[in-house]
């Protein structure tokens, strides 16, 4: 079996004023679509970042692949690691940390290999989790991605979410997510208002859901003092702290001084961080994130080189659709040590999808392994259509959650260990 073509399709959706310790969502989010075809008729399908850069590499990328084999692993990531050669992605938002060449290879690559497990799950008759090893869970819970929020983008009416400002409003957030989804945990994007009361939000959410993991995830707005701070004032009450302060050796700091394991999608984003966050006992927690670990087999070896050193996993989100959430749950259902639920944006996309509905759905909080074969999701021509023309009107080309933010708040500062 050979690829014949591969087609990669911008699209953007509505997305919500979230705000974070960089700014704020803009009005659209972008995302690209991958379209991988073969001379046996199977199309395998992939999702990735749609920052224009991000798309001019993987149209670069794709024409290397044309004629190789779906099978082929190493020589399909041979091939997009030439077409980068030396080049390195520095995201403008940085969620997501350093930016390496490493990173930037296993990015470009992520969607086309998760389109070619699609393929060989097609011709196989198996499901991607079934190519990873079998699923050991049947269903992947995920968590209740809480975020403070205006009520609306500005000038715009307000939005069917409403405003989240303070701990009331985080509460009755929490509240519409676990009604409508069932998630049985919390987590809550923090970097956005003073530590204290981030504090307080946290603790109102413990009051009004006793029973649910909590977690809180600044984007590493936080100093190590505060940190520590935090940490101890959150003693009994977090299942884990994220990315509370930048980098591995301030973790370590951190790691050593409080009583909750921390997690991370900041500090440890590509291999070479893992010996020294691993030596220095930074994190107890990796969030995994196929985008940029380089899709989904290579996910699951750092999945168990992570198991080697004891090491759990969650997993990473950012603005996502269908394809990203069945790739997601195929590959957290065949991770045995990916313990903790896993972030999606899923509630805030709307239920705008590229995805044929049916194949993915939310029960008390978890989202069964679609039946398949490869990713089981089918791709909804007219959707894809309508949101490429959506990502044609909506004039952005990047994500700059900043420059949005300060277009309305000039004064603005992101928070890097700024508190
Ligand atoms: O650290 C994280 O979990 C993220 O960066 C997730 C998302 O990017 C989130 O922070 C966002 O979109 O604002
Ligand atoms: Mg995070």
């Amino acid at each position: 079996m050979r690829i014949t073509e591969i087609r990669v399709t911008p699209v953007a959706f509505p997305d919500p004023p979230l705000l974070n310790a960089m700014g704020v969502h803009e009005p659209w989010a972008l995302r690209s679509v991958v379209e991988v075809v073969t001379d046996e008729g199977l199309t395998g399908l992939g999702e990735s970042y749609g920052d224009l850069s991000h798309l001019e590499r993987l149209r670069g990328a794709a024409q290397r692949l044309i004629g190789l084999e779906p099978h082929a692993h190493h020589v399909l990531y041979a091939a997009v690691a030439a077409s980068i050669g030396s080049d390195v992605f520095v995201d403008q938002h940085g969620l997501t940390g350093a930016g390496s060449n490493q990173k930037t290879v296993d990015a470009v690559f992520s969607p086309f290999e998760v389109a070619c497990l699609d393929i060989r799950g097609k011709a196989a008759g198996l499901r991607v989790a079934d190519l990873l090893g079998g699923p050991v869970r049947d269903a992947v819970p995920y968590s209740a991605y809480l975020f403070y929020k205006w009520a609306g983008h500005p000038g715009a009416p307000e939005d069917r979410f409403g405003a989240a400002l303070d701990p009331e409003g985080i509460v009755a957030q929490a509240r519409w997510m676990t009604e409508t989804y069932g998630f049985g945990s919390l987590k809550l994007k923090g970097g956005v208002l003073p530590p204290d009361q981030e504090i307080e939000a946290v603790h109102a959410l413990r009051d009004a859901f006793p029973g649910l993991p909590l977690r809180i995830d600044p984007n590493a707005a936080w100093t190590t003092a505060t940190s520590v701070r935090v940490g101890k004032a959150l003693d009994g009450v977090l299942e884990y702290l994220e990315d509370p302060t930048p980098d591995i050796g301030p973790m370590a700091e951190v790691a050593a001084a409080v009583p909750m394991p921390l997690a991370t999608n900041m500090c440890v984003v590509t291999h070479a961080h893992l010996p020294p966050a691993l030596a220095r006992r930074a994190i107890g927690v990796l969030l995994i994130d196929h985008h940029y670990w380089g899709g989904l087999l290579r996910s699951s070896q750092v999945a168990a080189l992570c198991d080697t050193f004891g090491l759990p996993l969650s997993m990473h989100s950012n603005s996502h659709l269908g394809i990203s959430l069945a790739a997601m749950t195929h590959l957290a259902a065949a991770t045995p040590n990916l313990t903790h639920a896993c972030d999606t944006h899923t509630p805030w996309q709307d239920g705008q999808d590229v995805i044929a509905p049916g194949a993915l759905r939310f029960v008390d909080g978890a989202v069964p392994v679609p039946e398949g074969p490869g990713l089981g999701v089918e791709l909804d021509p007219d959707a894809l259509a309508r949101m490429h023309e959506q990502y044609l009107a909506c004039g952005l080309t990047r994500r700059d959650d900043t420059a949005y933010m300060r277009r309305h708040h000039p004064d603005f500062t992101p928070k890097r260990a700024h508190w």
